[in-house]
């Protein structure tokens, strides 16, 4: 076998300093990266090897905590080539350099890694096929976004299977890389308790939150031109959904499994007028205090009307689901960090138990937090001891701390090594891309046929605007909304 290499593109850049990096040295330090290894580094930036390799060096020291020995050694298997990947003739160059590194005239154990600016993922690919780097066992792993609508993701996948076989492209959605979101998996599919409720017959709906109390940090340039729809919801949250929602695969597959997935898009209730006027809320942060409104930040117009703030309720057309709303939502400048999922089951049909000593009886919630404290928590309402029939809301709670301590895997690191062994399993297909932005491409349409269509600011630190309470309300129910510094699972704001 050649010797692996693995070429990051946008090696300068954010993504590879905090979140490529770190994954690469986590899977070095456990002896999970093939032997002999190299990461050849691209970009416009001029480095030599050496102070690209100080430069990474420095970086891991501030990501990886505690910082931990071996980055060193770690680094000496950089190399770092400067060229501008948009340009055809640096891919000689490349060329040339990896039979440098591998000491090969034909190295193909190559895995190409797209982390620039989503405007060079068709170009990359092109530049591969004509200097001769589409060899037989060259992978590519392209990030989001996969398109910037449905018509650019159609002529993307058009560009990648002329260069490639589907079985070298690897789509990343780094939210499928977390352990904690494949355990829905487990969670609903090895136990037997809870899938005959897992339906519209018991549940009454569902939210999906991703949201930050970060703001957009220094990626003004990409963020303005992308907004929280391309970069949060049309990947991260509807594979949530899907995996909330899927049919059980027969046999776990990597096609089976994305065949699943597929199928929970294709049956996305399609957005109708009213759904585009009433049940789509967007939001742009607002300076609060000493902290920055979005127009303020860095590379972003004054005027700019790109989302930082979205919630949506969805509907799943099928059997299972018909009936059933979705709520989800992301946004930036948040109370606090949190992804979770929250079911809420149907109410018992009649409510002999009433109000008492400021307790109610209500319905069951099922929250499967992917982060932080990742877990699980069951709320249940129980009898309080005394007289009468005071019910109160309690909750059985399951932390990822009780499975040994062992912190949970790194999403990037669990992607990269299936990608290097050839697993596609967490990765989006051709057809699940395209499905997904079939679905949202009407809320682009819309906004960009609409330009005055509402755009709600909220003030940072808060949870959005006050219309997606509203849109909840609807329901007659509220955002189920952690506590700010959630720091374990009984914090929960509304309890
Ligand atoms: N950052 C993050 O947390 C996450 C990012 N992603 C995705 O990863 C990708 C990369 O993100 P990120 O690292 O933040 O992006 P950056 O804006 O940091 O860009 C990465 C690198 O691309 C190069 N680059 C920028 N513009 C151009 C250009 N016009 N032509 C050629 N090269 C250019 C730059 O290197 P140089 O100037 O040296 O050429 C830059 O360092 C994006 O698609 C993003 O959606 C996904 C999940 C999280
Ligand atoms: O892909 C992205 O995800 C991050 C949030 O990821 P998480 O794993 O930290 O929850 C988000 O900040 C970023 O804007 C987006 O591009």
């Amino acid at each position: 076998m050649s010797k692996f290499v693995m070429i990051i593109f946008g090696a300068s850049g954010d993504l590879t300093k905090r979140k490529l990096m770190p994954a690469l040295y986590s899977l070095y330090k456990d002896n999970r990266l093939p032997e002999g290894f190299a990461i050849l580094g691209i970009g416009r930036t001029e480095y030599a090897d050496e102070t690209y390799r100080d430069y990474i060096l420095n970086e891991l020291e501030h990501f990886v905590t505690p910082a931990e020995v071996g980055m060193k050694e770690f680094c000496t298997h950089l190399h770092y080539l400067s060229l501008d990947p948009a340009k055809e003739e640096g891919y000689a160059m490349l060329d040339q350099h990896l039979q440098e590194i591998t000491g090969e005239k034909e190295p193909d154990n190559l895995l190409f890694y797209l982390a620039t600016p989503p405007s060079l993922y068709g170009v990359i690919p092109l530049h591969l096929k004509t200097a001769g780097l589409n060899r037989e066992h060259t992978r590519i792993i392209v990030e989001k976004p996969f398109g910037y609508n449905l018509k650019s993701a159609q002529e993307l996948n058009k560009i990648y299977a002329s260069v490639f076989e589907e079985h070298q492209i690897y789509r990343i959605d780094h939210f499928l890389g977390k352990e904690t979101a494949q355990n829905i998996l487990a969670f609903r599919f090895a136990n037997g308790i809870f899938e005959p409720l897992w339906n519209r017959n018991y549940i009454d709906y569902v939210e999906v939150t991703a949201v930050e109390n970060l703001g957009i940090e220094q990626r003004g340039g990409f963020y303005d031109g992308t907004g929280a729809l391309r970069d949060m919801v049309q990947n991260h949250l509807i594979q949530l959904v899907a995996l909330t929602a899927m049919e059980p695969p027969a046999v776990f597959t990597a096609d089976n499994f994305r065949n699943e997935v597929v199928k929970v898009y294709d049956s996305l209730k399609p957005l109708t007028e009213e759904d585009l006027n009433e049940h789509i809320v967007r939001g742009q942060y607002t300076a609060s205090g000493s902290k920055k409104g979005y127009r303020e930040e860095k590379n972003v117009p004054a005027d700019s009307r790109t989302e930082t703030y979205i919630a949506m309720k969805i509907g799943i057309d099928n059997w299972r689901w018909s009936g059933v709303p979705f709520y989800i939502r992301t946004g930036k400048q948040m109370p606090t960090k949190v992804t979770e999922i929250v079911v809420h089951f149907r109410e018992t049909p009649h409510q002999m138990f009433h109000c008492h000593g400021g307790h109610c009886p209500r319905a069951n919630k099922l929250i499967l937090r992917l982060q932080p404290n990742e877990g699980i928590v069951l709320k249940f309402g129980m009898k309080v001891p005394g007289p009468g029939f005071d019910v109160k809301q309690v909750m059985m709670d399951f932390s990822y701390d009780q499975l040994g301590g062992q912190a949970t895997g790194d999403a990037y690191a669990r992607l990269i090594e299936d990608c290097i062994q050839g697993d596609p399993t967490l990765f989006t297909r051709s057809d699940a891309v395209e499905a997904s932005w079939r679905f949202f491409d009407p809320v682009l349409r819309y906004w960009s046929e609409y330009p005055d269509a509402p755009l709600y600011g909220y003030p940072v630190g808060t949870w959005g605007p006050l219309e997606s309470e509203a849109m909840m309300h609807e329901h007659g129910a509220d955002w189920t909304n952690p506590c700010k510094n959630l720091t374990n699972t009984d914090q929960y704001c509304e309890l």
